[in-house]
Order: structure tokens, then sequence, then C-alpha cells
């Protein structure tokens, strides 16, 4: 039989009359890179503790590989690997004997520690820097040892809470070769963004929006979702041209992305004559004019827009 490597059902849990994570229910399957995506305080940090067995749900369950989180949660804590926000790292002690301290933490036998440890190095392209103290490390090495010393019992199921937050993108692009790397390994991966990049990069994201649940599928498939076409205008005064939209157009949201203006729509065609006229007759030039397939962080814009309203 094949069970879900990840799976919820009703996934609820309340501080007091805050639901952090409300009704959840999804499967992962072995393989996958799973992410989790949301605004600060969506409730990302409270489903990796529930699903990591550090934190009681208050109702609902959740399994990992077959087990329980809760009834079963030591046998859990050898299935998974969790790198959390404040993963914590020694700064006084070199890349090595960080790997070589959770090495103990994990009981990872003496025997093979050796060569294990010398894969990982290898495989984070951390070999040249393995006397380096962790503290003296960039931003982007130390979040790569993290995950060393997250892989180095070498569990089955990898948690990431927002691994990359603050790192730079070259960096990013590095950890998430790496992480390609291990989904050849049959690693599965339940990773949390806050980039859209990122998440356009995982098999199937779950956007989250204040415990809630909003939508779950391939990045296409959440992308399709909102059955709504994005018109993209570039114009002299940008600034001056999205606040003139809002105030004027009948859309769902106006968006401002760099210096390209935004605009999910239902009737493209209507709409883009519409624009025109607007900005036209208030002296502000159209430099482009065209309509886009929706990204993933249009489809944000618009779905987080519609919850608040
Ligand atoms: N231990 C706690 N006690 C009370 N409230 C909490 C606790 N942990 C989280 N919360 C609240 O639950 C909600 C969800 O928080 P959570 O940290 O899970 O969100 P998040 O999506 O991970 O955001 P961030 O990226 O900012 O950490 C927030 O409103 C937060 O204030």
């Amino acid at each position: 039989m094949i069970t879900d490597t990840i799976r919820t059902e009703n996934l609820t849990k309340l501080f007091n009359n805050l639901k952090a994570v409300d009704n959840l229910t999804l499967k992962v399957a072995e393989g996958e890179i799973f992410g989790l995506v949301g605004p600060d305080g969506a409730g990302k940090t409270t489903v990796m503790r529930l699903l990591t067995s550090i934190m009681e749900p208050t109702s609902g369950a959740a399994w990992i590989a077959g087990k329980h989180t809760v009834k079963d949660a030591e046998l859990i804590k050898e299935e998974i690997g969790y790198m959390s926000q404040r993963f914590g790292l020694y700064p006084d002690l070199s890349v090595i004997e960080n790997i070589n301290f959770y090495a103990d933490i994990y009981s990872v036998p003496r025997k093979g520690r050796k060569e294990k440890i010398e894969e990982l190095l290898e495989f984070s392209n951390l070999t040249p820097f393995r006397k380096r103290l962790a503290g003296n490390l960039s931003g982007g090495m130390k979040q790569k040892l993290g995950l060393a010393c997250a892989l180095i019992h070498t569990p089955k199921v990898l948690f990431l809470d927002e691994p990359t937050n603050g790192v730079d993108p070259l960096s990013r692009r590095d950890f998430w070769r790496i992480l390609y790397q291990l989904l050849r390994k049959k690693v599965t991966i339940f990773v949390s963004t806050a980039y859209l990049d990122e998440a356009e990069r995982c098999t199937r994201i779950g956007l989250i929006h204040k415990g809630k649940l909003l939508s779950i599928g391939t990045p296409a498939e959440v992308k399709k979702l909102m059955h709504m076409s994005v018109i993209e205008i570039r114009t002299s005064d940008s600034r001056k041209a999205s606040l003139l939209l809002r105030e004027k157009l009948k859309v769902d949201s106006v968006g401002l992305f760099g210096d390209k203006i935004h605009i999910v729509t239902k009737n493209p065609d209507t709409d883009t004559k519409e624009t025109e006229k607007i900005l036209n007759t208030a002296g502000v030039r159209i430099t482009g004019i065209r309509t886009i397939e929706p990204s993933l962080e249009d489809v944000f814009v618009y779905v987080l827009a519609s919850q608040n309203e």
C-alpha cells in the first residue's frame, strides 16, 4: 500500500481564541517538494511545529510516513529533519564540529559517521570551509550548514521553515539546487516560504492565510484557479497611474510591481480600453500595455486582497 508521506486531516491549532491553523487537510507524496506559501503570521511555523511533533494540535490529526504526530512522536523524530527559523548553530564551533554536535544529538553511530559528514560537506559545498567557525560564515553558508546538520541522521522527510529568509539571491539559488539533489534521493521536502520565485520551484504548493488553506495544487494549477487575466502597463509615472487606476477602474486589483502596473480582470479587452482612456485624460504617457498570464505573485495579491475585503 502506498501511504502519503505527509497527511493531515482537519488539523487545527488554537492559541486562546486565535485560530493559528484552521482545519488544514492536505497530502504530500513521497519525493515531492511541497511549498507552504503565505505572508507573515499566516500560520506556517505553527503547521511545521505540528507536523514535527513539537506541538500538539487542538483538534484534527497528522501522520508522517504513516505515524501519528502525537501518539508516535518519538518514532517521528527519527524519520524527520527540521530546520526551524531559529536553527541553532554554535558560532564558536567550526563547521565540522557543528555537524558532529548534531550527529551526537541524533545518536548517529560512530561507525560510518565520518563518511556521512564528508558526504554532507561535499553535497553542501562546505568542504573548503570545514574548519571555519560557524559565526564567521556568510548567511548563505550558515543556511547550508543548517541543512547539513538537519540531514545528518538521513531523514526521509525534511521540514524547512523559511530556509532562505534574508539570504542573497545567488545563495538562494544554490540552496535550491541542493534541495533538488535531495529529491533525487527520494527525500520528501516540506518547505515554507514567502518568496514566490521559490514557490514556483515546488512540485505543489498550498496557499495559506490566517491559518486557512486557500488553494492547493501545482503552481500552474494554482494560477489557473484564478480564472483571471492580467493587464501589464508601463507608463511615464507608474505611481500616479496606479493611484488613478485604483480610484477609477472597477477591477479586482491594481498592483504595482517595480515600474509595471498589473491589473487583475475578467475583461481584459474592455479594461485595456478604459485604462488607456483614464491615463490619456490624466496626461500619463503609456509606454507599453499588454495582456499577460498571471504570475503566482498576481494570484497572491488577488487572493489575499479578496480575503481581506
Ligand atoms: N505560541 C504562541 N502563542 C500564541 N500565539 C501564537 C503562538 N505561536 C504563534 N502564534 C500566533 O499564531 C499566528 C500564526 O503564527 P505563525 O508563526 O505560525 O505564522 P507564520 O506564517 O509562520 O509567520 P512568520 O513567518 O512571521 O513566522 C500568529 O498570529 C501568531 O502571532
